[in-house]
């Protein structure tokens, strides 16, 4: 068997064409035009992409961009007074601080200051509380782009048996929620699990999300599972020339793909669909704000 490859760039670049036809029904039809604020502290080349490739797709769908580069010896202070004008701000429907921030800033500090009727991310304390009791919010960008591709892929996921391997506050415990409310059956492994290829056996859906490049292994997948590979590692390669490297995610996937039933490569998976999420719940922020109902086709 031969793993169908679920294409996350094909259908962020399909979501964000939905989202642009939102976002001109929203200026058209209410005089609203979402903003979303991006913030980044520090020069990491990594963060310095993403927040680049999020202030491009937004103007691209049509949103007001606003980006703050910081230098990396901004005080936690200073982002902190940033967050409280970016809050009281009417053009600004979604904040968003690039993650991870140096390490003399307290994130969950910042992540708190957030209103968390412009938290994009779904990091407030009390998004997470109504994503977990199913509330309209925003939802986890990365989650939530998972549980699309797998809701394309598999149509109804009721009753299948869900193995999420890794606990984060990011990606983990979110997608368990979002897996739940589905009607899942929901495992969520970590380090301590016993037998995880055992458990992996078991599971017709896997979300691997551990930050530990080629961890599950080709072997540990049932045959015809659907593979969700959320891991995004920068490792050498030699084979590509001396110094060079290259992105894997967190599965063995040229073993995998010989076994599962689909699966999401890395680079070209579940990255593109997160930002992609990130404008679909910037028009969910600014729909709740103007007593507008978020569109069904943007939110879990
Ligand atoms: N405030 C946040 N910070 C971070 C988040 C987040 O959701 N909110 N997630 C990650 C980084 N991230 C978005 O910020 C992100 C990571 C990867 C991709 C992506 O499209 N990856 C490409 C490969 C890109 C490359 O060549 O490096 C892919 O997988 O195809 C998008 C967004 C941490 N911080």
């Amino acid at each position: 068997m031969t793993a169908q490859i679920i294409d996350g760039k094909a259908f962020a670049q399909q979501l964000r064409h939905r989202i642009a036809d939102h976002v001109e029904r929203l200026k058209t039809e209410h005089g609203l035009t979402p903003g979303l604020a991006v913030v980044i502290v520090g020069e990491d080349p990594a963060s310095q992409v993403y927040v680049n490739s999020k202030s491009k797709q937004t103007k691209e769908v049509g949103m007001n961009s606003f980006k703050y580069e910081l230098p990396k010896d901004t005080g936690e202070a200073e982002l902190l007074n940033l967050i409280d004008e970016l809050n009281e701000r009417d053009d600004v429907n979604g904040i968003l601080v690039q993650l991870p921030v140096p390490d003399h800033i307290d994130a969950d500090k910042i992540i708190k200051r957030i209103s968390p009727a412009k938290d994009v991310d779904c990091f407030t304390p009390e998004n997470v509380g109504r994503l977990a009791i199913g509330l309209p919010g925003p939802v986890s960008c990365t989650p939530l782009g998972s549980l699309m591709l797998l809701r394309d892929q598999l149509g109804k996921l009721e009753g299948m048996n869900a193995v999420i391997i890794g606990r984060s506050n990011l990606v983990g415990k979110p997608m368990s929620q979002l897996l739940l409310r589905d009607n899942c059956t929901v495992t969520v492994a970590h380090s301590r699990t016993k037998d995880l290829p055992g458990l992996c056996r078991t599971a017709d859906i896997i979300v691997a999300a551990v930050g530990r490049p080629e961890m599950i292994k080709g072997d540990w997948i049932k045959p015809g599972a659907t593979v969700i590979d959320v891991g995004i590692n920068r490792v050498d390669a030699p084979e590509k020339g001396e110094g060079k490297t290259k992105l894997v995610g967190d599965v063995e996937y040229a073993e995998a793909a010989k076994v599962a039933g689909a699966i999401t490569p890395v680079p070209g998976g579940v990255g593109p669909m997160t930002i992609a999420c990130l404008l679909a719940n910037t028009i969910t922020t600014t729909c709740l704000a103007n007593d507008l109902t978020p569109p069904s086709d943007l939110t879990a």
